[in-house]
């Protein structure tokens, strides 16, 4: 079943400066999908417009059949409900000033989920690992690999269908890399993941497909492990070459 579809996406910031060409790919529901491309290919601005934060100039996309409409406040409304998103940096993306029970129920509280949050929050905390008393504590107190474990755990509470990352590990060093890529993995097994990266390796041992994005166009996209044991695209070659050995 295709959850999101995304047809001929164009996008502009100012009339000059076009930066996604005729844009378009499925995500089926529980495939998750890594986006990569070099830094300035149009992977933020394809989540950004992924969340409704801004407008295609041309084309569409579709969530579960209906046209993502960033000025219709109904399907907004739903839609928020439906996919949440995980930054890249788990310092500024939480509130210094809230309390973890707070940061982590806020969607819960901004969709109008009614009933007590308390469950939902401790049920969050532990599928990403952390302690059930972290619920009284401020985001200082933990490490950057907890505190996108907080962030992940913001993102999960409402249950979405979908989840959007966008670089969500690259700021973490290398072990914290590896343990949040793993808490990814088995969160993917109950919801659709989008994962921008621009590191093949991470995408390679998360994603089952994969989009390759060169320069505001995608230049390959499929199955994760064929595109890369056979690139087809000199551009997805390039960036192969440029990783020194793909874990398995
Ligand atoms: N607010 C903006 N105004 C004008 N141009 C922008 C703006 N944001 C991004 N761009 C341009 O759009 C293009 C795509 O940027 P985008 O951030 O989507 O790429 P990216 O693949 O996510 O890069 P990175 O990996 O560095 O984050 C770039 O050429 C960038 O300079």
């Amino acid at each position: 079943m295709t959850l999101l579809d995304v047809r001929d996406v164009t996008f502009g910031y100012g009339r000059q400066r076009q930066v996604l060409h005729g844009v378009s790919f499925a995500v089926k529901k529980g495939v998750s999908v890594g986006l990569v491309g070099e830094s300035g290919s149009g992977k933020t601005t394809i989540l950004r417009l992924l969340l409704g934060l801004t407008k295609p100039t041309g084309g569409t996309i579709n969530f579960g059949g209906s046209v993502l409409d960033p000025s219709s406040r109904g399907f907004m409304r739903d839609y928020r409900r439906s996919v949440q998103a995980v930054f890249q940096d788990p310092y500024s993306s939480l509130d210094p000033r809230q309390k973890v029970r707070d940061i982590i129920s806020e969607p819960l509280q901004s969709l109008r989920i009614p009933g007590a949050h308390g469950e939902a929050v401790a049920a969050a905390l532990d599928a990403v690992g952390l302690p059930a008393d972290a619920i009284n504590r401020y985001p200082h107190e933990f490490s950057g690999g907890q505190r996108q474990r907080i962030a992940i755990a913001r993102a999960i509470v409402a249950r979405p269908q979908l989840v959007l990352a966008d670089e969500a590990v690259s700021a973490l060093d290398l072990s914290t890399r590896i343990r949040i890529v793993d808490l990814f993995k088995r969160l993917s097994e109950n919801m659709t993941l989008v994962f921008v990266s621009h590191d093949l390796g991470v995408v390679a041992s998360l994603c089952e497909e994969i989009i390759i994005l060169e320069r505001g166009h995608i230049v390959e996209s499929g199955n994760t492990r064929e595109i890369l044991d056979a690139p087809q695209h000199p551009y997805t070659q390039k960036l192969l070459q440029s990783v020194p050995r793909m874990p398995r």
